[in-house]
């Protein structure tokens, strides 16, 4: 009986897996011990204390080899792998219950992986064993998930339960595999990948196909150059093994599995010993009988999740094979226990990962030539790092936001506030003086036939002193503080967002939000003492308006201009009316609307005269927009007339001309708005914001963030990850030569027996697993 791994050459018959790799053989320390049943050291080291634990596992250490292809493996995954550069694992295979957790969990000494009758194994769990020989502690790690390092393995357990169960109930697999790494000074360097047990039959409520599903998903992972671990139970007819089964199609040969019988205890030892002795179908690597149950007490587990058992189920298994002689007396031809599984694992991935060597460092050098290739084509060989990029176009963003302020001042803010005046005073004077609503084509309104009256009226009207008056007041009492700042605001708010348009964070949704925020954070702290302040200052205006002539003739200009905007404002919108609707379509309904109003004809007779004449509803409301239109343009003319008569020549006329005398009040209220606008916003937006800037894209943002940040634009992420995969493949390469020349002296020195390509061996008649085993 083999309780320690035996080195290269110890034998074994190399047909029923006799030998096993690791330390050398203590078979006859085993029998000797095996006699004193439970005796600790049974089987091939102490497990009475902590140290004596962490010794033997850093007497597994002699083998680096896996430790270092490990390390190479983690840089190629996030390479981003291709099949070419996968490194060999050992996949877990078998039936149902048939004890593939309680194997794993004896290798890694916890409880940890998810227990449950509703199949909770629905992914595959890529598992990284990380040996650290001086560590204190034991954690596990997901890759993906970003949680750190946990070291309750209870919290393992149920975020592995929860990504499982996440699969839907109609998919019950996923090929989408969970990666997990466990470190601790006890565990071997190992990886390993676990997989959904495979059933007989599709339970209640799974669908008809789950068994054709795991067995696919199973058989995409035990493809070379993979190892086998194919559990079987040792109360099953072997003869019955899906996992033997199905190892057997793609190892036919049976040079890459190891066949585990577990549940030895549930069976006679003279049943066990002829199932590890099996002749059926032979493994060069073996088979190995374990006893992997967690002792229980009183039907309750009496370990904490965070407690070891690993010393607990070696002193278990012991007590059982030392309680039965005939593993004893089986002497050499058959490996049992948990420890010499683990030794066997790792003298077996350390031959499969010494095996690829080559062909993984032809693959990478292969992907790093490509990848050298395009980043020397596509983008000149630059070097970009999320840092650089980003600080590049924070002063590009800069400068364009100092070409901006250099164009925006007190005279584009008064150019936009008095264009928004006048508007309100084209409004006031629609309102008060041209007044005729386009739904009221019925009456003709009394203002109507003032307004031409107002050149010949009594200079001191009382109506019409009232009715400017009025609107000056209304003028003044527009709310010009609220009005005017807000003007400003979104007029900066607008052209941020041309400035981000033109810039490269265009397509960064992150950095055009912290734009957006710096902008509105100044905007809103600074509008409403903004508004004040302007209100405050033009309130005088409220009271009393004087006018210089200068000021006069400025506006007596600039009303001109603005009526005839108006005007033609207004004749090009009857233009088009009479396009879309037709000339002589148009001149009927216009002459039906006018007729009915100078008849001011009632309502419902005016609709029955049309039904009569066949002109629509639709027809009517076009002749009536169309006659509002064109007394509108009557209105307009005669009042450019008025303003450019020699009446209007003189600002003590003001009442005969209330759109100058508005223009003027429009002109005053702008300049005084605009010098505390310009004090109190735009200096302040323009001192501010490129501090408030720094404060969200500058120097407070995380590596992660900054990365996230640049990943953002497909183009630069495209940049990034080329230059990353390149430089990652370069580290591989690095450490790979590093690992083969390592190998190569070993070889010369005699010290390995590992080939480095099959057919290099020192023996190569000795096969491809020659000596190991
Ligand atoms: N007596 C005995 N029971 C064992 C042994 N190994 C596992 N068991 C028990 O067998 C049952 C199934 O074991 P698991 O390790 O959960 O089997 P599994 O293959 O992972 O099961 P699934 O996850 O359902 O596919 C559990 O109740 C274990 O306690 C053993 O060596 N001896």
């Amino acid at each position: 009986m083999q309780f320690g791994g035996a080195t290269a050459g110890t034998g074994g018959d190399g047909a029923n897996g006799g030998g096993d790799g690791g330390e050398g053989g203590n078979g006859g320390k085993g029998k000797a011990l095996a006699a004193a049943s439970g005796a600790a050291t049974a089987f091939g080291y102490s497990t009475s204390d902590e140290e004596g634990k962490k010794q033997a596992a850093k007497d597994d250490q002699i083998m680096v080899l896996t430790k270092k292809m490990i390390e190479i493996r983690n840089i190629l995954q996030r390479v981003g792998q291709t099949g070419a550069l996968t490194l060999p694992s050992i996949v877990v295979i078998g039936s149902q219950s048939s004890g593939k957790s309680s194997v794993l969990e004896a290798i890694v000494g916890h409880e940890f992986l998810p227990k449950g009758a509703n199949m909770v194994t629905r992914r595959p769990i890529e598992l990284t064993l990380v040996n650290t020989p001086e560590g204190t502690q034991e954690y596990g790690e997901f890759a993906d998930l970003g949680l750190g390092k946990l070291t309750d393995f209870s919290s393992i357990q149920r975020t592995l339960t929860d990504l499982n169960l996440a699969v839907p109930e109609e998919d019950c697999v996923s090929d989408d595999p969970i990666r997990l790494s466990i470190y601790s000074p006890t565990v071997p360097d190992l990886s390993l990948i676990d997989l959904p047990g495979y059933i007989q039959i599709a339970g209640e409520n799974q669908p008809e196909e789950l068994k054709g599903k795991i067995a696919a998903l199973c058989d995409k992972y035990i493809q070379a150059p993979n190892v086998i671990l194919a559990i079987s139970a040792a109360d099953v007819d072997l003869a019955n093994s899906t996992a033997l089964r199905a190892s057997r199609r793609v190892d036919p040969r049976g040079e890459r599995t190891i066949g585990v019988i577990t549940k030895m205890d549930l069976v006679e030892p003279a049943r066990a010993l002829a199932i590890l002795n099996d002749k059926n179908y032979p493994l060069r690597l073996g088979y190995v009988g374990v006893v992997c149950k967690v002792p229980q007490h009183g039907g309750l587990a009496v370990f904490s999740r965070n407690t070891n058992i690993t010393s607990a189920i070696t002193k278990n298994e012991n007590s059982y094979f030392g309680a039965h002689p005939e593993f004893a007396a089986d002497g050499e031809r058959i490996t049992i226990g948990t420890p010499n599984l683990k030794k066997k694992l790792m003298t077996v991935l350390e031959q499969t990962m010494a095996q690829s060597l080559q062909g993984t460092s032809d693959a990478i050098h292969q992907e790093l030539e490509e990848a050298t290739y395009e980043f020397k084509v596509q983008y000149n060989d630059r070097m970009l790092t999320a840092e650089t990029y980003l600080a590049e176009s924070l002063d590009a963003f800069k400068h364009s936001f100092k070409e901006f302020t250099e164009s925006f001042g007190r005279p584009q803010v008064r150019e936009l506030l008095k264009h928004e005046l006048d508007q309100k005073v084209l409004d006031l004077l629609a309102q008060r003086y041209w007044n005729r609503p386009i739904n009221d084509s019925n009456r003709p309104r009394p203002d109507d036939r003032a307004l031409a009256e107002l050149p010949t009226s009594e200079a001191d009207s009382a109506f019409w002193h009232r009715k400017l008056d009025a609107s000056t007041s209304s003028l003044t009492k527009l709310g010009i503080g609220r009005m005017s700042t807000n003007v400003l605001a979104t007029a900066l708010t607008q052209h941020m967002e041309r400035l981000v348009e033109g810039s490269t964070f265009k397509e960064h949704p992150f950095a055009r939000s912290a734009i957006q925020e710096a902008t509105n954070t100044i905007l809103n702290e600074r509008f409403y003492s903004t508004a004040d302040q302007v209100e405050n200052c033009i309130k005088p205006y409220k009271f009393e308006i004087d006018v210089e002539d200068r000021e006069w003739d400025s506006s007596r200009h600039n009303v001109q201009n603005l009526l005839k905007e108006e005007l033609r404002q207004c004749e090009d919108s009857l233009k088009s009316l009479k396009n879309t609707v037709g000339s002589k379509k148009l001149g009927q309904a216009m002459t039906f609307v006018e007729k009915a109003r100078a008849e001011a004809l009632p309502i419902r007779d005016m609709h029955e005269r049309r039904e009569a004449t066949g002109i629509s509803q639709a027809l009517l409301e076009r002749g009536r927009e169309a006659v509002f239109l064109k007394d509108r343009a009557e209105l307009i003319k005669m009042r450019l007339g008025a303003v450019k008569s020699k009446q209007c020549n003189n600002k003590e006329n003001k009442y005969y001309c209330p759109e100058i005398f508005l223009d003027v009040v429009a002109d005053k209220l702008t300049a005084t708005a605009v010098l505390f606008l310009n004090v109190e916003l735009l200096s302040e937006f323009y001192y501010n914001f490129p501090r408030e800037l720094d404060n969200r894209l500058g120097r407070h943002l995380t590596h992660d963030q900054i990365e996230a940040f640049a990943r953002e634009d497909p183009k630069i992420r495209k940049h990034i990850d080329l230059q990353q995969r390149k430089q990652l493949l370069e580290l591989a390469l690095q450490k790979m030569d590093s690992v083969m020349a390592l190998e190569n002296s070993k070889i010369s020195s005699g010290a390995s027996e590992l080939p480095l390509r099959p057919g290099r061996s020192k023996d190569s008649g000795r096969g491809r697993w020659g000596g190991m085993f």
